[in-house]
């Protein structure tokens, strides 16, 4: 006999331990919905929970007998049953695949193909994509890759919306299905699989990495990375073109700046030294300068959202933010937040050698600051050819934008790794001065 589930047992516990989940204290967990998508010995519920940290989408397996292959993935026992994370179970995955591909409904939650897409009827082999990051990742099949939302926001969430206006891009996987609740809110996407990717991360880390020992390497990363620069340009003419574009409010975008770096400001005290130099930065220098137009851009772009594959770069990962609310995200903002997202990303590349080295050397110092530099000035070289902007006449703004970014990355560093917290704080001391 089969029993409705009502709760999960142990959550309040396991949330906490998740990569995805923003705290190690979950609080009080309320289990808001519980929506079942599988029936049978091995049952499935989309279950919905509600934290002090925001609204959390966990996909739960029901076993009586659970493999021993899942063992890491139990939640907790109830009533002789076992809870865990469906996520971890192939045979969920794969029901949520097919539902997706069968155009499935169950209680509340509409599983889509995209219109005019057929997705292969039968999954294949599923595995999880390795990284952990706000959300969880599954290939299936080796052609699909089903992305599970974790934070449950009112709304459509914009990696969806980006991602079918960008169907027909190079640069971006397509997008092939979706899962929605209550016929508003996104709680996953399916999209293709892009094959043999490096991940600009990996890319950049290595290149680094032979540039401070000096041994051979295997990629020109700098020549990539003009062409990096282009995919961006081009994502961002067909955002534009798409959904429209329009002149920046130089006082609205001051406004928001220091509203970020008054919250800032709030959690980490070890920028207070910098307060007024940065309101400076943010405030006062923007209100002059020329920021150009805003339209939609990608909102957290950085080298783990870049995959290199068959000589292309495609751009992943149109969330934004994903601590910030979908209203924010949503809203249109200049491209040059994208294009400082990945000079503060080629930083971080450096910043994170540095850390983790057991000896650094002025040598080292050197070669990396250079490394920087050349990487940072051949990614806005490609970027500058293929959109036409002068990036040299926005530079003040630029420098503002990568500010900004460098503080988001304070209070991501602070709240979920706090070791990386020396990386963007050394960016903040440095772009305030003037140098870079
Ligand atoms: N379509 C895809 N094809 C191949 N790899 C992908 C694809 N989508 C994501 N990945 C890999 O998974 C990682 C995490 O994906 P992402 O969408 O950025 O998730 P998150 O929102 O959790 O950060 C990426 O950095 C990339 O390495
Ligand atoms: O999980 P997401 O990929 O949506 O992005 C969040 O996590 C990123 C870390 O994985 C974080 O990026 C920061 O660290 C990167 C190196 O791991 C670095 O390349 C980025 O420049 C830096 O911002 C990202 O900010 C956050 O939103």
């Amino acid at each position: 006999m089969t029993t409705a589930i009502t709760g999960v047992p142990g959550l309040q516990e396991w949330l906490p331990r998740q990569r995805w989940f923003p705290a190690d204290d979950a609080d009080e967990v309320t289990v808001q919905r519980v929506e079942p998508f599988a029936a049978g010995p091995v049952r499935g519920v989309i279950a919905v929970v509600a934290t002090a940290h925001g609204r959390f989408h966990v996909p739960v397996g029901v076993r009586a007998d659970l493999p021993a292959g899942l063992a890491d993935a139990v939640i907790g026992t109830a009533a002789g049953e076992v809870h865990y994370d469906a996520l971890a179970d192939p045979e969920l995955v794969t029901r949520l695949y097919d539902l997706v591909a069968q155009a499935g409904t169950t209680g509340a939650v509409a599983f889509r193909p995209e219109l005019g897409v057929d997705l292969p009827e039968r999954a294949g082999e599923v595995r999880p994509m390795g990284v952990e990051q706000s959300n969880t990742s599954l290939v299936v099949g080796g052609h699909s890759v089903l992305k599970v939302f974790r934070r449950v926001w009112p709304g459509e969430n914009p990696d969806l919306a980006l991602h079918r206006v960008l169907r027909d891009s190079l640069y971006v996987p397509r997008l092939l299905g979706s899962i929605t609740l209550d016929g508003t809110d996104t709680l996953g996407l399916v999209e293709s699989y892009v094959d043999g990717g490096i991940e600009g991360w990996e890319a950049a880390r290595a290149d680094l990495g032979h540039t401070l020992t000096g041994t051979p390497r295997e990629l020109d990363l700098v020549g990539e990375l003009g062409r990096l620069g282009v995919a961006v340009a081009a994502v961002h003419a067909d955002l534009g073109r798409a959904l429209g574009s329009a002149p920046a409010d130089h006082e609205a975008l001051a406004d928001r700046f220091l509203t970020r770096l008054a919250e800032t400001l709030e959690v980490a005290p070890t920028v207070r030294p910098y307060a007024a130099a940065l309101r400076a930065c943010l405030g006062d220098r923007v209100r002059t300068a020329a920021v150009g137009e805003v339209q939609r851009v990608h909102g957290d772009l950085h080298l783990g959202q870049v995959l290199r594959s068959n000589g292309r770069w495609v751009l992943l990962d149109f969330e934004g933010e994903p601590s910030a609310p979908l209203a924010e995200r949503a809203r249109p903002d200049s491209p040059l937040r994208d294009v400082a997202g990945m000079l503060r990303s080629l930083d971080y590349v450096a910043g994170h050698h540095r850390l983790t080295a057991t000896y650094w050397s002025v040598e080292d110092e050197r070669r990396s600051r250079h490394w920087v530099h050349d990487a940072q000035r051949a990614f806005l070289a490609g970027y500058a050819s293929e959109s036409g902007v002068d990036l040299a006449a926005a530079a003040t703004v630029l420098r503002a934008y990568q500010l900004d970014k460098a503080l988001y990355e304070v209070r991501y560093e602070a709240a979920n790794r706090p070791d990386w917290l020396p990386v963007p704080l050394r960016a903040v001391r440095e772009l305030v001065g003037g140098s870079s």
